[in-house]
């Protein structure tokens, strides 16, 4: 690849958890060019590997700075959605907690798209991505690209949260079991104490190969199509670089791992969604496929935030932590905030049908007060219990605001939509065992009585902070999945193989091919997802 010519064998879109994966993997055969097109720049800000600084890159330049339209069951509010905008992705801006859900999760998947997608057949790849510190399961990779390493300073109050866990009657077990998990301190995405993201698990360790080129500031625009085929085959993709728009040809294929935002989003400027939305924006139709931003599931979470004694991340901003974190990689600034998780079923999972065994709310808990999702500092000392819809019932839309591939899409997640209320009782339920933790004597002696959030809450009953919590304060915890969702069916974006359905040349990896949300979190299955594309790509 000389430097004027953009083309390679494979061109992909996207630098995240999954995109930086397929780079990787697929330049490992010499014989192969990779181009690696990334939107955003390099990833050498040093907020960017501070572990409790994340949420600092909230609507800066890392961030893709996106907001849900008016949702009605949270009182018409927007919701604030950053999206990583960097080498890694949304793994370089992420909370960083390593939560692979449960077996049963991926067993969903390959109902809909068949055996290598089930839990048996995605071990290898978990293994092949991670590199776990103190494993405590087979299942688990030691070896892998992935750093998983314990959190070297958790704060006092997160043994405490695990000791009101049991206090309540729940276990606390060993993170990241294929099955029966309970609460757990959480491990994460971290080396010695720093952020390691997947450019830092991936791209690093492949930046000197001559046949891999990353770009980044490489915004690409759509896909090109060659339409005098019998089937349209993708021929490259525009991108803009430096203000100029170049053709980026493949030779084999397009890979888009823009993330379940953009990638609907790009495949939709390109051509390929429902015919009637794109008719309306004027966009010329390569193929029908009106599952193209549908089926968009996200993790709704609502919080509670009573005050706390002293010792929390209120404190974390200190000068002397910050010369203790560049020094030593230590104290609270590598903390990755919610320090603490745990599973549990509600009565609404046993009313509902959901298969025995399996939880419908994971409990998080943060050393800090996590308000304003995140956009405002921590206003005092204080804490975070909050309940997470696992697996919500409700589904949105991703849809283009215009034809102009710079405006923002219209993100429709639909929050709590569900026609019988699932979702809401759910919720309430998850909010009352978060009440129930609190109300622990492990739990009173770390908190003061008082409330950081809802304002006044010492004069409300449980259920009124807990409507107040869910219709005013919650939010997303960042994990959308399912805008071009894999399968077997007609209805499927992409196959088993993640190929685009109605053309060429085309596959998706990234979460937008993750069919249903697991009980977990949403970075190691992308991850996996594009340690399978390369798999796939590769006829493996
Ligand atoms: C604030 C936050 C906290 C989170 N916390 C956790 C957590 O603690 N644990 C966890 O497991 N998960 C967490 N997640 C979710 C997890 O990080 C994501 O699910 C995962 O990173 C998604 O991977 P992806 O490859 O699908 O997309 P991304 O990692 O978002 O990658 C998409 C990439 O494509 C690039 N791109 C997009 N459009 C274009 C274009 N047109 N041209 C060129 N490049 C483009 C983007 O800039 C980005 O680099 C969090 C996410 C966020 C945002």
């Amino acid at each position: 690849m000389s430097a004027h010519d953009l083309s390679a064998d494979y061109v992909i879109v996207g630098a995240g958890s999954s995109g930086a994966a397929v780079a990787a993997r697929l330049s490992e055969d010499p014989g192969v060019s990779v181009l690696l097109l990334e939107a955003g720049g390099p990833d050498t800000a040093l907020e960017l590997h501070v572990p409790a600084a994340f949420s600092k890159l909230f609507r800066g330049r890392y961030d893709w700075n996106y907001d849900t339209v008016p949702q009605p069951e949270l009182k018409d509010r927007t919701v604030f959605w950053p999206r990583g905008k960097t080498l890694g992705g949304s793994s370089s801006l992420n909370a960083m907690m390593w939560i692979r859900g449960f077996a049963a999760d991926y067993d969903d998947w390959a109902e809909v798209a068949g055996d290598r997608w089930s839990w048996n057949a995605l071990v290898p790849y978990f293994r092949r991505a991670e590199r776990t510190e103190d494993a405590t399961h087979p299942t688990q990779g030691t070896n892998g690209a992935q750093r998983v390493e314990h959190q070297r300073d958790p704060r006092a109050q997160t043994a405490a949260f695990l000791e009101a866990a049991i206090e309540a009657g729940h276990a606390v077990t060993p993170p990241n079991l294929p099955d029966h998990q309970g609460f757990s301190q959480t491990m994460v995405s971290q080396h010695r104490g720093a952020r390691a993201s997947t450019a830092d698990a991936y791209l690093r360790p492949a930046r000197r190969r001559a046949n891999l080129r990353v770009l980044t500031n490489a915004f690409v625009r759509r896909v090109t199509f060659d339409s005098d085929t019998e089937v349209p085959r993708a021929t490259g993709v525009y991108v803009e670089i430096g203000g100029i728009t170049r053709h980026a040809a493949a030779r084999r294929e397009v890979i888009l791992a823009g993330g379940a935002v953009n990638t609907p989003q790009l495949l939709m400027l390109s051509g390929l969604g429902s015919a009637d939305h794109l008719a309306d924006l004027g966009i010329p139709i390569i193929a029908d496929r009106p599952g193209v931003g549908a089926n968009l599931q996200d993790h709704l979470v609502a919080g509670l935030a009573p005050s706390a004694h002293s010792g929390t991340l209120y404190g974390a901003t200190r000068t002397a932590e910050l010369a203790r974190y560049l020094t030593t990689r230590r104290g609270m600034l590598t903390s990755n905030v919610a320090e603490a998780y745990g599973f549990v079923r509600t009565d609404v999972a046993d009313r509902t049908g959901m298969a025995a065994e399996l939880p419908d709310i994971e409990i998080i808990f943060a050393s800090a007060p996590y308000v304003g999702e995140g956009l405002v500092p921590p206003p005092a000392e204080g804490l975070t219990v909050g309940a997470i819809l696992l697996r919500p019932r409700s589904r949105g839309t991703i849809r283009l605001r215009s034809a102009d591939p710079a405006d923002k899409p219209l993100i429709d997640p639909r929050y709590l939509s569900d026609s019988e209320g699932v979702d809401r009782a759910t919720m309430l339920a998850g909010l009352a065992e978060c009440e129930r933790l609190l109300s622990t004597p492990a739990m009173r002696a770390v908190t003061t009585g008082g409330w950081v959030q809802p304002e006044g809450g010492e004069d409300m009953t449980p259920h009124e902070r807990a409507e107040l919590s869910l219709r005013r304060y919650s939010h997303t915890l960042y994990h959308p999945v399912g805008t071009a969702r894999m399968g077997t069916d007609a209805d499927a974006v992409v196959d088993p193989e993640l190929r685009v359905r109605g053309v060429a040349g085309l596959r998706v990896a990234d979460a937008s091919v993750i069919p249903s949300l697991i009980r977990g979190h949403t970075n190691a299955p992308a991850i996996v997802v594009g340690e399978v594309a390369a798999d796939l790509i590769r006829g493996r």
